[in-house]
């Protein structure tokens, strides 16, 4: 149980980790903090969270939990505000897509062996951002990595993980550098990929067309390049090597796969293709309602 929960960013991510809180219970008092009062009064309307401030210091009095749900780039500012006032007892974690990054900092701002900071990260989201877009049963059933580092207090990650728990998540730890390279595979490189086929079609001189009589292969292939460019640039500049290795091995495939359809070689075409469907195929039923 929470008593008061702070939410740095009250987005897709923080306002529904608030709304499944709420419905468990879970938490007696949230309450939002960034630098948008538009945005956070809109959260308090939509019954998201309990009240607001623009001021951090005033926002994590009194806190047991405080959450950072902003974009990779603004972790490292908020992390310097948050530092002279944070209550002796109380834990940081976050809900940031990379995790390097955001430990380096917190060990840069707090210290190296500061101990009540939870790495964390909910694999469940869509490409709808901002406190509207929030659900309450966004986290059911869905993973949630924890990266506790080696100094991270145990208490800390139980309260942590209880929390994610409510929401109805499926918990998970793993460390830092293997989540960012397992997620640089499954998560930014599509979506790189994504933006990179929209923005290569918009470059084409037959752009309209192909946009006119795109259907659905382009829409699913897509849909996360409607995602957040903000979010997604900062994504990619926190976690520069593991992306930068995926892309360099997708790339090499790539040229195998132009190299087969140059050599009109369609035995080698169907074999990889069919090795690719079994394996997606396998993927989907494995994964279930988890995927
Ligand atoms: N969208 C997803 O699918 C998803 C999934 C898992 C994790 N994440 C991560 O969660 C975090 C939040 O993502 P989201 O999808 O909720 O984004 P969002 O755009 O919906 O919400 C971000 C919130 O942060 C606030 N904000 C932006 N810049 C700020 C700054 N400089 N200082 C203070 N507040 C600021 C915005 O006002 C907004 O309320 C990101 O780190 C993202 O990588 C996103
Ligand atoms: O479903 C989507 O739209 C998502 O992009 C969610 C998704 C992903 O699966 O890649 C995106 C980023 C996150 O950090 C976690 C989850």
């Amino acid at each position: 149980m929470i008593n008061k929960l702070v939410i740095f960013g009250v987005g897709l991510i923080g306002g529904s980790l608030a709304l499944a809180l709420r419905e468990a219970h879970f938490c007696k008092t949230v309450v939002g903090c960034s630098r948008n009062a538009v945005h956070l009064q809109k959260a308090v309307d939509l019954g998201v969270i309990d009240s607001f401030t623009l001021d951090p210091a005033e926002a994590v009095r009194d806190a047991d939990m405080v959450l950072l749900a902003v974009p990779m780039g603004a972790m490292g500012h908020l992390l310097q505000q948050i530092k002279p006032v944070l209550p002796a007892d109380a834990i940081l974690t976050d809900a940031g897509s990379t995790k390097g990054s955001v430990v380096a900092e917190v060990e840069q701002v707090f210290g190296a062996d500061f101990s009540r900071f939870v790495p964390g990260h909910p694999i469940a989201g869509r490409e709808k951002s901002g406190v509207e877009a929030a659900i309450p049963d966004l986290y059911i059933d869905r993973r949630v990595i924890l990266t506790p580092l080696p100094h991270t207090d145990p208490q800390a990650t139980a309260k942590v993980e209880a929390m994610w728990k409510a929401t109805g998540a499926l918990l998970e730890r793993m460390p830092v550098a293997l989540h960012d390279q397992v997620l640089a595979a499954t998560s930014h490189l599509p979506h790189v990929l994504a933006f990179a086929l929209v923005d290569t079609l918009l470059n084409m001189p037959q752009r309209e067309d192909i946009l006119r009589y795109a259907a659905g292969g382009f829409r699913d292939f897509t849909r996360i390049a409607s995602s957040d460019p903000v979010m997604w640039r900062d994504i990619c500049l926190t976690n520069k090597t593991a992306i930068l290795d995926v892309i360099a091995a997708f790339q090499h495939n790539l040229g195998e796969f132009a190299a087969m359809i140059d050599a009109q070689d369609g035995e080698a075409l169907h074999n990889r293709m069919a090795k690719a469907k079994q394996a997606r195929d396998n993927y989907v039923i494995a994964v279930g309602s988890t995927g």
